[in-house]
């Protein structure tokens, strides 16, 4: 008899993970565990190591030194089947939402079950009533159900990255990593994508990883920040009881040049005095 997997055992591990690339260190010895359901925001600068590390989740990377365990395997030793079955687990969305722009809603969010689908496609015609009923469900649960049928490319950036996100529930990941999802979007669809990652990782117990390089988001949006620079983490707390002094701490130390920072505690009290 198999043994049943270890519920409080961490989803995600990191120990000791170096990545270089020829003479540039894109993580620095990068040790970190997340806990099933939690939401995880890497917060970091452009170059801070955010996508090489959500990469190295799903062996798009294999480190150099350190080892990666994503839902009890250690990545760098799966190969075929264990690692597509390791990939079908873990849902990945990224800032371009990736869609193929000719194709209708619908046909993008069937293409998040293939992994699961045998035989050739064509257009919807290779799909089961149930994999579009599945799909369908997905649409609606990101609210987009009315637009089925409609070319991808005609949507608005939100709602591409809505479309994505039910794309990725085709997979019914346990796992969902999201690179960057808002930084193509405007502040009120960055808003509404965040609300329903979360919403969504709540409902279905999903464990979530989303970099992005907004402070207020993260603190909004996230159960814990983990703070890159230079691919190193240099900070890693519970985002609940969060004061404003430690909120410009974070600044700190995810900030690379004082005049950075200056400019961020600038928008900081313009957006408070505009309340
Ligand atoms: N395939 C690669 N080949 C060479 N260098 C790379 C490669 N991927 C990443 N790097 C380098 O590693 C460092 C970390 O890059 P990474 O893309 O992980 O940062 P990031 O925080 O995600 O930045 P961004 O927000 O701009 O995507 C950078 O210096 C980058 O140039």
């Amino acid at each position: 008899m198999s043994t049943p997997p270890d519920q409080t055992a961490p989803v995600i591990s990191l120990r000791d993970v170096t990545k270089r690339f020829g003479e540039t260190t894109a993580l620095d010895e990068v040790s970190l565990e997340v806990a099933r359901g939690e939401m995880v925001v890497l917060l970091g600068l452009s170059g801070s190591g955010k996508s090489t590390l959500l990469r190295h989740l799903n062996a798009l990377e294999q480190s150099t030194s350190g080892d990666v365990t994503v839902l009890g395997d250690e990545v760098s030793r799966l190969r075929g089947r264990p690692l597509r079955r390791l990939r079908s687990r873990v849902g990945f969305i990224f800032q371009q939402f990736e869609l193929v722009p000719s194709l209708t809603v619908l046909e993008n969010v069937l293409t998040g079950g293939l992994a699961s689908i045998r035989g050739p496609r064509l257009g919807l015609f290779g799909y089961t009533k149930a994999n579009k009923l599945d799909a369908l469900g997905h649409l609606d649960r990101v609210g987009l159900l009315d637009r089925a049928y409609q070319r991808a490319d005609t949507l608005s950036g939100g709602q591409q990255q809505r479309v994505a996100i039910a794309r990725a529930l085709m997979q019914r990941p346990d796992i969902l990593l999201a690179d960057e999802p808002v930084a193509s979007l405007d502040p009120e669809s960055s808003e509404q994508v965040m609300r329903l990652i979360r919403e969504i990782a709540a409902a279905d117990g999903l464990t979530v990883v989303c970099s992005l390089h907004q402070v207020d988001l993260a603190i909004s949006w996230a159960d814990r920040i983990v703070g890159l620079r230079h691919g190193a983490v240099v900070l890693d707390t519970p985002v609940e009881g969060l004061t404003k002094a430690e909120v410009m701490e974070i600044y700190g130390r995810v900030a690379t040049s004082t005049a950075e920072l200056e400019a961020v505690q600038n928008e900081l009290l313009q957006a408070e005095a505009a309340r």
